[in-house]
């Protein structure tokens, strides 16, 4: 099928167009090269998944998506332009958000604030035209408010919307962020191991809301992870990695037959 093309889902989503062609990638630290001449695409309104085992590469991947690393060589290409090299904040404002293995939300305050920090890309109103303008200042600010109390009733945190973050378990804290990654109405989510740390219970909530948001935002959404079968149910399509090579790419079926994929994760011994 052409990546030109739309097509409808077993499950009834649309799938869009390639937004984001990563054309063969690699990535060096000093003599390690984390990443090896990996190409693959992501299309509108997908859930892609990037797993591999530990050290596989994943997270250098996603780092390149967000612009905190820039490849030694190859290109990526957002929205049919290659993209010149650019700070994170840059790949920001073109619309890609992401959420942390390690959870970056502000302890101190409110979950409601967090998610609300979400929104300052979607802030428009300039100091000069809220002194100006007051009222379009006021409609942003009542737009904004609305966007992001979807969310959090998305998300069911409203019980816990004026809890400071610190005081919040993890699994928590975890859709919190998701919460605020979301306020940003990204064209892409990034989703750094949704599930790591996480019980089983925990697992499940995220599972389902990640794909209820793909279902109901249409966001499309790409994530890495290291547990197989956590993202198989949950993607449209798995790029593999292994020691910074992609050693598989299609539907989670495809990947779970082929022969070096298997290999990979049972730990068989490279050439
Ligand atoms: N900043 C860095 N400096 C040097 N080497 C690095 C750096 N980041 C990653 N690497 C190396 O690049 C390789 C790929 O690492 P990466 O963290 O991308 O893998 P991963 O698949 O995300 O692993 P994990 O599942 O354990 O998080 C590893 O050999 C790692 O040691």
């Amino acid at each position: 099928m052409s990546t030109q093309e739309s097509y409808v889902t077993d499950d009834g989503r649309t799938i869009g167009p390639t937004v984001m062609e990563m054309k063969n990638i690699t990535l060096r630290f000093g003599g390690v090269k984390a990443i090896t001449d990996i190409s693959f695409d992501i299309r509108e309104g997908e859930i892609r998944a990037i797993i591999g085992p530990n050290g596989a590469g994943k997270s250098s991947m996603l780092n390149v998506i967000s612009g905190f690393y820039v490849p030694q060589e190859g290109e990526v290409w957002y929205k049919g332009k290659k993209r010149p090299p650019m700070r994170p904040y840059q790949v920001a404002e073109q619309g890609i958000a992401r959420t942390f293995q390690n959870i970056a939300l502000f302890e101190g305050m409110t979950v409601l604030d967090n998610v609300m920090t979400g929104r300052l890309r979607k802030m428009n109103a300039s100091l000069i035209s809220q002194a100006i303008w007051r009222g379009k200042a006021e409609k942003e600010e009542i737009e904004n408010r609305e966007a992001v109390e979807k969310i959090i009733d998305f998300l069911e945190i409203q019980a816990i919307r004026k809890t400071p973050v610190g005081r919040l378990p993890y699994g928590l804290k975890k859709r919190v962020e998701l919460a605020r990654a979301l306020a940003a109405e990204p064209s892409i989510l990034l989703l750094d191991e949704p599930m790591a740390g996480m019980n089983v219970e925990e697992k499940e909530d995220m599972s389902r809301f990640i794909l209820d948001m793909n279902d109901e935002f249409g966001t499309t959404i790409a994530l890495i992870e290291h547990d197989m079968g956590v993202v198989m149910d949950l993607s449209d399509r798995v790029v593999v990695m292994d020691y910074g090579k992609k050693i598989g790419d299609g539907t989670p079926d495809e990947v779970r037959n082929n022969q070096a994929v298997i290999d990979a994760y049972l730990g068989v011994a490279h050439d």
